[in-house]
C-alpha cells in the first residue's frame, strides 16, 4: 500500500452518525453551511487563489501576488454581486492576510463606533466601496499594551482648525499597523489629544498618509515596512507598517467624535458615552478573533487526525499491516482533546457573537450596561482560544512526526500565521488581567449586588465554596450539571481565595500587581466555565441527524474531564475533588477516547475544509499522502537540478582537498 487511500475509505465507514448533518450542527445552520461551502469550492476552483507556492516566495513576489489576489476578490465582489458576508467568507476562504482585513475589521468598525452620523455618512460608503483604504493605527515602538502611554500628539490648532498631528519622539513612531506600510491611503491614528496644552486623554484620528492620484506618502509623513516576519509565507503578504509624522495637519472634523468632542472655540466636551468606548473596536476584533480559532484550529486536527488514520507504526504481524498511529492511547489522549476543542470553541464563538450582536445594539442606543461583561469575556475567550489554539497547532505539527515539520503538511505555515494572535488585539496575558479586574470586582460586590452574566453562577457562592463532589464511579462524571458543577466551584474558590489575599494589601493595586500570576490563573478557571456551559448550553437545544447529538456529547465530555485532568491540581487544591474523584475522571476520558476512535475521520471531515484551504499533503482529504510526498518533493525547484549552485565551487574543492586554493 504506497498511500493511505483505502484507509480513509474504511475510517469513513465507520463513523456513527451523520456526516452532512454534522456539518450543519458546525456550521450553525443549514443555509449558513450551503453559504460558505458554495464559497469555499468557489476559492478552491480558481488557480489565482493558489496558496501551495506561497512558502517558496520572496517577499516583494509574495506581496504582489497578493495584492493580485485582493484585487481579483473585489472583481468578483462586485461581478458576483456578493453580500458582504459573503465577502467576508471569500476573504477567509483565499487565506491569506492582507490590507482588507484591517479595511473591513478594523477601520470601518472605528468609524462605525466611534464616529458621529455625520462622520459615518462622509467615510463609510468611500470605504465600503474601497474608494478609500484604511488601516488601525495604534500602537507604537515604544507602546502597545498601554493605550494610555501612547506618546503621539494631535494638538488643535484654533487658527486653522486643524489638529496637527505629530511623533515627538522615536518610540512614538506607530509601529505594527497591517496594510499601511505600502498600502492603505488613510489610518485611524491613535493619538494624545491636547487643546491649549492640556492633555484629555488618548483619541482615534483619520489620517489621509497617500495622495489617492499617485500613492506617494502626503508631506509630513514618513512611512515604510517593518520588516521580514516569522515564518516563511505566512503574515509576511501583510505590509505591516511604521509610521512618523511630522506637524500633519488635518481637519478637526476628522477626529472620531461619538465619545468626546472638540468645539470650533477648542474646547473638550465629554459626552454621556464611557470612554472605553474608544476601545470598543478591540472588542469586536477580539470577539472575531475567537470565532477564527476553532478554524484554526480544527485545520490542524483535521491534518494530524487524517494523517494518524494512514502513518502506521510498528505492531506488524507476519507482513501484515502496521498499526495506525490513531489507534495508540498516547496518541488519541493528544488528539482527540484538541478535536474537542475545537467544536467546544466553535460553540462558545458564536455565543460570543451572539452576545457582541447584542452589546453593540444597546450602545447604539446609549445602554452601556453590559459593555464591562463584554470586554471581560471577549478578552479572556480570546487569551484561553488563541493560547490553545497556538499550543493544538504545535501539537498537531508533533503528532505527525517528521512530516510534520515539512512546509507541505501545511502545518508550519498555519503555525507562523496563527501564533501571533497570542499578542495582537491585546496580549493575552494582559487580556487575563482585565478579565482578573472584572471578577475581583464581583468578587468584592458577592455579598451586596447579584453577579449577572457569565458570572451569575457565584450567586451560589456559599453552596459553592462549601458543598464537594459526589462522584462515586466513573459513570456518574458523564453528567453535565455534574461537571460544570465541579467548573464552577473551583473557578469560585480560586477567585474568592485571591479576594481575601487581596484584602490584606493596604494598596489593592500593590496586591494586583503581587497577586497577578494567581489571577490570570483564576481567570482562566472562569473562562473555562465559560466555555464548557457554552458548550452544555448548545446540547440543551435541538440538534438533528442521526447520531450527531450523541457524538458532540461525547465531544463535551472529552472537552470537559481534559481540562479536569490537565488542571486537577487546581481541583485538588480548592478542596472541591478528591484524588480518587480525579482519577475517576480520568478513567472515564479514557473510554470516550474508545467512543471518538470510530468517529475521529467523519468528525474531521464534518468541519468541511477544502484541500485548497488545507494546503496539506497530509491532510489531503483522499489519504493519498506518500505518492504526493514524493511528488512534491521533485516539484520543489531546489530540485530542478541534480547539481546545486555552489556545488562546484565549496563541494568539490573540498572534495579534491584543493580548497586552500580555491576562490571563495
Ligand atoms: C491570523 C489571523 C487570526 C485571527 C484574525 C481573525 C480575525 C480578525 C480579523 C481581522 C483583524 C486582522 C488583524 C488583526 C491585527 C491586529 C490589530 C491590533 O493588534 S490593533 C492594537 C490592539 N491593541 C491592544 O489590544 C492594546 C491592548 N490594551 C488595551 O486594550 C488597554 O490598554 C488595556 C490593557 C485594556 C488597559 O487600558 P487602560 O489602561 O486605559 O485602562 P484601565 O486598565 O485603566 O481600564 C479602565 C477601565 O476600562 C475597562 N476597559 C478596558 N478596555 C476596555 C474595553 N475594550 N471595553 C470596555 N471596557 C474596557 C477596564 O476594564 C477598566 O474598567 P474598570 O476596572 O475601571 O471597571
Ligand atoms: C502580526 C501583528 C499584527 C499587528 N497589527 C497591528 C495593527 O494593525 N495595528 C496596531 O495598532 N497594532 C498592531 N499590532 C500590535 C499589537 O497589538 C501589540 O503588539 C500588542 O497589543 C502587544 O503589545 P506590545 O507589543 O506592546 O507588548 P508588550 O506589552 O510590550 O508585551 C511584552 C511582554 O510584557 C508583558 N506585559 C505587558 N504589560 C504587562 C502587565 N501590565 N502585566 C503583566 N505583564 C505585562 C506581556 O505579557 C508580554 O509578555 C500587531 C502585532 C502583531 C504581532
Amino acid at each position: 500500500m504506497e498511500g493511505g487511500v483505502d484507509y480513509l475509505i474504511d475510517e469513513r465507514k465507520k463513523a456513527q452518525f451523520d456526516v452532512e448533518a454534522m456539518k450543519v450542527a458546525w456550521a450553525g445552520s443549514r443555509q449558513a453551511f450551503e453559504l460558505s461551502d458554495r464559497i469555499a469550492k468557489l476559492v478552491a476552483n480558481d488557480p489565482i487563489f493558489e496558496k501551495f507556492s506561497r512558502p517558496m516566495l520572496g517577499r516583494k513576489e509574495l506581496f504582489k501576488n497578493s495584492l493580485r489576489k485582493v484585487a481579483h476578490a473585489w472583481k468578483l465582489i462586485i461581478d458576483l454581486r456578493l453580500s458582504e458576508e459573503e465577502a467576508k467568507l471569500l476573504r477567509h476562504y483565499i487565506d491569506e492576510p492582507a490590507y482588507t482585513d484591517l479595511q473591513w475589521e478594523m477601520f470601518i468598525p472605528a468609524i462605525e463606533g466611534q464616529g458621529t452620523e455625520e462622520q459615518k455618512r462622509k467615510w463609510l460608503p468611500l470605504a465600503r466601496k474601497m474608494q478609500v483604504i484604511g488601516s488601525y493605527a495604534q500602537t507604537e515602538l515604544g507602546h502597545g499594551s498601554n493605550v494610555q502611554g501612547l506618546e503621539t500628539t494631535a494638538t488643535f490648532d484654533p487658527q486653522t482648525d486643524e489638529f496637527v498631528i505629530h511623533s515627538p519622539t522615536l518610540t512614538s513612531s506607530k509601529w505594527w499597523p497591517g496594510g499601511t506600510a505600502k498600502v492603505s491611503t488613510h489610518a485611524i491614528v491613535y493619538a494624545r489629544l491636547i487643546l491649549d496644552g492640556q492633555f484629555h486623554g488618548v483619541h482615534g484620528f483619520i489620517v489621509q498618509l497617500r495622495n489617492l492620484e499617485n500613492h506617494t506618502p502626503l508631506p509630513g509623513i514618513t512611512v515604510g515596512d517593518i520588516g521580514m516576519k516569522f515564518g516563511n509565507g505566512a503574515y509576511n503578504t501583510m505590509d505591516n507598517g511604521v509610521i512618523r509624522f511630522n506637524h500633519v495637519h488635518i481637519p478637526r472634523n476628522q477626529m472620531l467624535m461619538r465619545v468626546s468632542q472638540v468645539t470650533r472655540e477648542g474646547k473638550f466636551v465629554q459626552s454621556d458615552v464611557p470612554r472605553q468606548l474608544l476601545y470598543g473596536t478591540m472588542v469586536y476584533v477580539r470577539q472575531k478573533i475567537v470565532a477564527d480559532a476553532s478554524k484554526a484550529l480544527s485545520r490542524a486536527v483535521c491534518i494530524a487526525t487524517r494523517y494518524s488514520a494512514v502513518r502506521r507504526q510498528f505492531g506488524s504481524r507476519n507482513g501484515g499491516p502496521e498499526i495506525q498511529v490513531i489507534d495508540y492511547k498516547t496518541q488519541q489522549s493528544r488528539l482527540f482533546p484538541l478535536l474537542a476543542s475545537a467544536y467546544a470553541f466553535r460553540f462558545v464563538g458564536e455565543w460570543l457573537k451572539w452576545l457582541y450582536t447584542d452589546v453593540k445594539q444597546r450602545l447604539e442606543a446609549n445602554d452601556f450596561s453590559t459593555l464591562p461583561e463584554a470586554h471581560a469575556c471577549t478578552a479572556g475567550l480570546k487569551s484561553l482560544t488563541t493560547s490553545a489554539t497556538a499550543d493544538g497547532i504545535e501539537e498537531c505539527r508533533k503528532l505527525c512526526g517528521g512530516h510534520g515539520y515539512l512546509v507541505s503538511s501545511g502545518i508550519p505555515e498555519l503555525f507562523a500565521t496563527y501564533v501571533p494572535a497570542c499578542t495582537f488585539e491585546g496580549d493575552n496575558v494582559v487580556m487575563m488581567l482585565q478579565v482578573a479586574r472584572f471578577l475581583v470586582k464581583t468578587v468584592s460586590e458577592l455579598g451586596y449586588k447579584q453577579p449577572v452574566g457569565t458570572t451569575a453562577y457565584m450567586r451560589r457562592v456559599t453552596a459553592l465554596m462549601q458543598s464537594n463532589c459526589a462522584v462515586r464511579t466513573a459513570e456518574e462524571w458523564l453528567n453535565p450539571g455534574v461537571v460544570v458543577e465541579a467548573f464552577e466551584a473551583r473557578s469560585t474558590r480560586m477567585a474568592v481565595a485571591c479576594g481575601q489575599r487581596l484584602a490584606k494589601f493596604e494598596n489593592p493595586e500593590e496586591g494586583f500587581a503581587e497577586l497577578s500570576a494567581d489571577l490570570v490563573e483564576a481567570s482562566l478557571a472562569h473562562c473555562q466555565v465559560i466555555v464548557v456551559s457554552k458548550f452544555v448550553e448548545k446540547l440543551q437545544q435541538e440538534i438533528p441527524g442521526k447520531g450527531v447529538k450523541r457524538l458532540l456529547e461525547v465531544l463535551f465530555y472529552v472537552y470537559a474531564l481534559f481540562l479536569l485532568h490537565k488542571h486537577q491540581g487546581d481541583f485538588l487544591a480548592t478542596g472541591y475533588l478528591t484524588p480518587k474523584q480525579a482519577s475517576l475522571a480520568n478513567d472515564q476520558l479514557r473510554i470516550l477516547y474508545s467512543k471518538v476512535r470510530p468517529n475521529a475521520i467523519a468528525l474531521v471531515d464534518s468541519f468541511n475544509h477544502t484541500d485548497h484551504l488545507l494546503s496539506s499533503i497530509l491532510g489531503r482529504y483522499d489519504g493519498n499522502v506518500y505518492p504526493k510526498l514524493y511528488e512534491a518533493a521533485f516539484n520543489d525547484p531546489f530540485n530542478d537540478s541534480d547539481i546545486a549552485d555552489g556545488i562546484h565551487q565549496y563541494v568539490q574543492p573540498m572534495l579534491r582537498q584543493e580548497l586552500h586554493s580555491a576562490k571563495l
